[in-house]
């Protein structure tokens, strides 16, 4: 006796036999397949057909006649499809068959015609005619081809029960009569079976329901112990998003059972989740492959998937969804009300789709299909009207035009924070939540929202779980010297995000003090500012953070290089909005100590990033560092330093014989000072340094705390800026003079802040060679903590405290630690 050859099913769909044609195609497709297995073909009718039978079903009741025409037409399709694949010899047997078929269903829709009413039974009777004309027409074309085959009608094959439209088959007898026919056949014959349909033990057909021919396939793949079953379709397999929401989007290579069924329930048009169940015993897989491109894997669905990469297989998404919501706090420890409700919703067949109720009981929440909504609303209103009337339940009521969005995967289970990602994700892409719903499977997690943020959820999801890219967007204020920099600096780092770490990060536009540009689907880096100039509009501050706030793009940043407190001072606006701030620009953290307090209590609240670590030192880590000693329990005793690149330069080239106006003006040049060097001049740049620093460590201070002690006359800083440079050289003399006294003494000097026992001062000091301010160097700032921990020896942080470079690559790190945040 020879071994039993493998079997394997194959199921086409309708558009897959919609023509000769695409016959022949899958005529060469199924040939192409091993020989070595058994083939047996599971098909549904012509594209088309099952929907013009129930239009038939339809004229027949209405009475317009048009019944027959369309039978007219569906025999003359059927007939050319018949001359065009057909062997001659065969023709007028299949005919015969075939015209057989014709006169019941024509017979059967002219009783309709008559009676004018249809029962479950007789449709089922009338839409099964679909695949009996469809199955001996592909064995045909299979016999015309080359290979023995023969055409089998399901009727003989699946027992089921008479719940006519979506019968429940018997799996015992089906099993039993499925293998004693095929042993009838040999083995090496094509076996076509007409997908859909059924018969009960009196003989009667019935329908399997929606995907009833997939459902076929694995009945058959089941029952024959198949070594796979294979789902032909149109598309190349699974993906891992509706690619018309996520342009990203890719096939899946290979799924469990669960996670299409799950996928299924949320939403993926992949396959019906009953379709599984046969195979799901026995472990035997299934394969999606598309007929069109039948060199691609397509997908593979088994027991059990390798692992995706993290943790989520797929993002799914049920559009034109409604939720009903039952509220009121007589809800409570009422057990039998929930199980009221989907009674009452069942009994109008109404599909529940998600469920969600809170522990305190006061609501009840439920998503429903839109087109059931209204229904929905009213049945549960007069299934209640007892309780609305009498207070128990307060209100019922719609909130309609919502989606769900759900996230799929057996690896899901057992893994904290999903959850906590997946809404941040939501989040971070201003993605309202309306409820919330994951089963104790934990293969997924769905949630309510808006219909109108549906693309932008499912983006978000797949960005955060499968493709593991985050998008983020950038709105630089300011292109001067540190904004400008910015832009070249991350112009040449963007390739490099993208490639080495999934960061794509946008430019969504730019403003200066004249115009500004919003374009929040992005702008190329290194034509910003070009784009500025020739696109801009006039700049309008109420306008822009209008727009900042309410038309955001997803993970925003805001970068604010301007010195202006106009700007500083809309940051709540935008904290507020979860649009991020990352800023060089001191004025924020320098107006009064309430406003201080409160953008750090706002960040915080609304975990939001807000970073500044640029507004002291410049790119050195001087606020980190302050941070770090304070989160490991430490307290400060005194901060003492050099803050000012521009001042440390100033001395620093005096020293060397520079004139004071001449190094002024070097400094300007080298992008060091201030947009106003007054401000670097008058001290006022260190004082709000020590500002920052004082609160940081905990001190309720104001700008008025702080004794300044400036480098030029009161006189000379009250006059327009150009008169103030040319005027610099009137105090080149008494610096000279300074800088000689110094040096006689075996001294420099250099421009200190200190924070000490409350007291914040800066000013000149002439320090001699024991001092660690002695040494230093260029644009050098040094800041000294003497603390708790570092009581002996301070510790010391020291580098270049000014310049574009530094200052730039500061912004870059605060913006990469907020994008951190914001993942
Ligand atoms: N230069 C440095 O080494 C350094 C170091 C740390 C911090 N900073 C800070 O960087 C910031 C920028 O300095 P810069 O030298 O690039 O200044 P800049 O004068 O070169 O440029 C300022 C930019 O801000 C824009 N601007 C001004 N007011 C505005 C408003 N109300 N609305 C919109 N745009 C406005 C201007 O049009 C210009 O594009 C300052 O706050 C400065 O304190 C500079
Ligand atoms: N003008 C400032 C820039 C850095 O904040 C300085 O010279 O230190």
């Amino acid at each position: 006796m020879t071994a039993a050859r493998p079997v394997r099913v194959h199921k086409f769909g309708g558009t897959s036999v919609a023509t000769a044609d695409r016959i022949r195609r899958v005529v060469q497709l199924v040939q192409a397949e091993p020989e070595t297995a058994r083939r047996v073909v599971v098909v549904s009718a012509l594209g088309g057909v099952t929907d013009q039978l129930l239009g038939c079903i339809d004229a027949a009741l209405a009475r317009t006649g048009a019944h027959r025409t369309t039978i007219e037409a569906l025999r003359q399709r059927h007939q050319e499809v018949l001359e065009a694949l057909v062997l001659p010899e065969e023709r007028t047997a299949l005919e015969a068959q075939l015209n057989a078929h014709w006169q019941a269903l024509t017979e059967l829709l002219d009783g309709l015609y008559l009676l004018r009413e249809c029962t479950p039974r007789t449709r089922d009777a009338i839409i099964s005619f679909g695949e009996r004309l469809s199955a001996p027409l592909v064995a045909a074309a299979f016999r015309a081809a080359g290979s023995e085959a023969i055409a089998l009608e399901a009727t003989e094959l699946i027992r089921t029960d008479d719940t006519f439209g979506e019968a429940n088959v018997d799996f015992a007898t089906t099993n039993r009569l499925i293998r004693e026919r095929f042993a009838a056949i040999p083995e090496d014959q094509i076996v076509v079976v007409t997908g859909f349909i059924g018969s009960t033990p009196e003989g009667v057909t019935t329908t399997l329901g929606r995907s009833g021919s997939d459902y076929t396939a694995t009945i058959l793949g089941a029952a024959l112990d198949a070594e796979l079953v294979v789902i032909w379709t149109d598309v190349d397999g699974v993906m891992s998003a509706d690619p018309r929401l996520v342009p990203e989007a890719f096939v899946l290579p290979h799924l469990s059972y669960r996670e299409a069924a799950e996928m299924a329930y949320f939403g993926a048009k992949v396959l019906h989740p009953r379709t599984m169940e046969p195979l799901q015993a026995k472990g035997i897989p299934l394969r999606i492959r598309n007929t069109l491109n039948p060199a691609a894997p397509g997908t593979l669905i088994t027991a059990e998937a390798p692992p995706p990469p993290w943790y989520v297989r797929a993002v799914t998404a049920i559009r034109d969804v409604a939720v009903l919501m039952l509220e009121g706090s007589g809800m409570l420890g009422a057990p039998g009300l929930t199980g009221r409700a989907f009674q009452a919703l069942a009994e109008h067949k109404i599909n529940v789709l998600l469920v969600s109720q809170a522990s305190s009981e006061q609501s009840l929440c439920l998503g429903v299909r839109a087109a059931d909504a209204e229904t929905a609303l009213d049945v549960l209103r007069r299934t209640f009207a007892f309780e609305l009337e009498t207070g128990r339940i307060r209100r019922i009521y719609l909130v309609p035009e919502c989606a769900t969005v759900s996230v799929v995967g057996d690896r899901m289970r057992h893994q904290p924070g999903l959850a906590g990602r997946m809404f941040s994700a939501l989040g971070q892409a201003n993605v309202n939540v309306l409820a919330i719903a994951q089963g104790a499977a934990e293969t997924n997690i769905s949630a309510v929202i808006a219909q109108r943020d549906a693309q932008r959820a499912v983006q978000a999801l797949h960005e955060t779980f499968i493709l593991r890219t985050m998008r983020a967007h950038l709105f630089l204020i300011g292109t001067g010297v540190i904004g400008g920099t910015l832009l070249d600096m991350l112009a040449r780092q963007i390739p490099q995000l993208k490639e080495e770490e999934g960061l794509e990060l946008r430019l969504a536009g730019l403003a200066t003090a004249e115009r500004m540009l919003w374009q929040p689907a992005g702008t190329p880096w290194n034509e910003a500012r070009e784009r500025l100039r020739a696109e801009g509009e006039p700049m309008d501050l109420d306008r822009l953070v209008q727009l900042l706030t309410t038309e955001r793009p997803r993970r925003l940043v805001v970068v604010d290089a301007t010195a202006s407190e106009e700007v500083a001072r809309r940051y709540p606006d935008l904290l507020m909005a979860g649009v991020a701030v990352v800023t060089p620009n001191k004025r924020a953290n320098t107006l009064s100590y309430e406003f201080y307090r409160r953008l750090r209590e706002i960040a915080r609240e609304r975990r939001v990033p807000y970073r500044y670590e640029t507004t002291v030192g410049a790119g050195l880590p001087v606020i980190a560092t302050l941070q770090d000693l304070l989160l490991a329990g430490d307290s400060v005793r005194r901060i003492e330093g050099v803050f000012s690149g521009t001042l440390a330069y100033l001395f620093n080239q005096m020293a060397e014989g520079v004139p004071f106006s001449e190094a002024v003006r070097a400094a300007r040049a080298a992008g060091y000072t201030e947009p106003d060097p007054r401000d670097d001049l008058s001290g006022e740049d260190v004082a709000r340094k020590l500002l920052i620093l004082a609160r940081e460590a905990g001190l309720p201070v104001e700008r008025s705390d702080v004794e300044v002690q400036p480098l030029v006359p009161d006189e000379l800083r009250e006059v327009p800026l150009e008169e103030f440079l040319a005027r610099l050289g009137e105090q080149d003399a008494y610096w000279r003079e300074r800088v000689e006294e110094a040096r006689r003494e075996g001294r420099r000097l250099h421009y200190i802040g200190r924070i000490e026992d409350g007291r914040l001062a800066v000013g000149v000091q002439a320090i001699g060679p024991d001092s660690p301010f002695y040494n230093l160097q260029g644009t050098d700032n040094l800041i000294a903590f003497t603390t708790a921990y570092y009581c002996r020896t301070p510790l010391v942080v020291r580098g270049p405290g000014a310049g574009p470079e530094v200052t730039a690559a500061g912004i870059v790190s605060d913006l990469r630690r907020a994008l951190e945040q914001m993942r």
